[in-house]
């Protein structure tokens, strides 16, 4: 009985440190520097070693930085709705415990990349863990409506690391790739940060719909989404990929676009949820199609 009881509480501790980890937004981080790490390829496959390390070390050093994220902000995310079951402010994990995990789990995932894939990679990796954790986490998200935009660079990085961790170098179609998702990012987050502006504005957190209202966010939301579609059809344009990308690029831009759209013409917080899933789907696909586009040309 005693026995069982203790490995319910071993498997409760475990699984709270899997959730610090955040890692169905982590599985989308690693999806694009996967795919990063393929269209660094002009043609065959990467090593199989290297994108194995350098998958484990992406994932480990993300983790990391999602959980110093959530130990930075317990108290912020004790006030909000969304986030008050988190391991911290329910009491499951003590502060110290989780600062001790994201510096092992980082630190593993930094020596990963630095012995079995490239030095560069793991210094932009870890510039990555320091702007998501410190630059975006202390000192814009408190302070700036801009805080994802500005912030956004870092969840954008992704697709470079695994680009330059195949190629050892940071080439002009690896920042297209930075660039797509450094776009995205604000209508990503916007779409949602519309349904949930009582909780920022109870946390006390200046985002763009608490700062500047509804309506503007939404505008801002359209903006972004036709300045996304732009960007995508760069990789098109300077020949990176080829025009099975382009048809999925154009089909799913247009589609955001409608979302945003009909979210500023006629809002409901069920069609900004809606908006908000779609552009999670919209990056799957996208990086799926820059992916496959890649395969069929070569
Ligand atoms: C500064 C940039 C970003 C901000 C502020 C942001 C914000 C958020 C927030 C607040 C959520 C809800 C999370 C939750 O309820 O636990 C979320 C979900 C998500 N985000 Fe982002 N995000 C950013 C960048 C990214 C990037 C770069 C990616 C991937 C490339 C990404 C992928 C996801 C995914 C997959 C989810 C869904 C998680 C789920 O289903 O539970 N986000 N994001
Ligand atoms: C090393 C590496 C590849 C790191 C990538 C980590 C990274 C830049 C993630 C950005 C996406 C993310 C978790 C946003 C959450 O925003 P939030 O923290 O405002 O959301 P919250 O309110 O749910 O905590």
């Amino acid at each position: 009985m005693k026995t069982l009881a203790l490995d319910a509480a071993r498997a409760g501790r475990l699984r709270a440190f899997y959730v610090l980890t955040k890692p169905r937004v982590n599985s989308l981080i690693v999806f694009c520097a996967v795919i990063g790490m393929f269209l660094a390829m002009p043609a065959g496959l990467p090593g199989a070693l290297t994108v194995f390390a350098a998958t484990l070390g992406i994932a480990c050093v993300a983790g990391a930085a999602a959980a110093m994220n959530c130990l930075i902000e317990r108290q912020i995310d004790a006030r909000m709705a969304r986030t008050r079951g988190r391991p911290l402010p329910r009491g499951e994990l003590a502060p110290a415990e989780v600062l001790l995990f994201a510096g092992v789990l980082g630190g593993f995932g930094l020596m990963v990349l630095h012995e079995a894939v490239n030095p560069l990679t793991m210094w932009l990796t870890l510039a990555t863990f320091v702007g998501y954790a410190v630059v975006y986490t202390v000192l814009l998200k408190p302070r700036t409506p801009q805080n994802i935009v500005i912030g956004g660079a870092s969840g954008a990085m992704p697709p470079v690391l695994g680009w330059a961790a195949v190629s050892g170098e940071v080439s002009g179609d690896a920042l297209l790739l930075f660039l797509i998702i450094f776009a995205w990012t604000p209508p990503h987050f916007w779409a949602l940060a519309l349904y949930r502006t009582a909780d920022y504005a109870r946390a006390g957190l200046p985002m763009l719909p608490v700062t500047h209202g509804a309506e503007f966010t939404r505008l801002s939301v359209l903006l972004y989404t036709l300045i996304l579609f732009g960007v995508t059809l760069l990789p098109f344009a300077t020949r990176m990929s080829g025009a099975l990308y382009l048809g999925a690029a154009v089909a799913l831009g247009l589609q955001f676009i409608l979302y945003a759209w009909r979210l500023y013409r006629d809002y409901s917080d069920a069609l900004a949820r809606r908006t908000f899933r779609f552009s999670i789907v919209y990056l799957f696909a996208l990086f799926a199609a820059l992916l496959v586009d890649h395969y069929l040309r070569w």
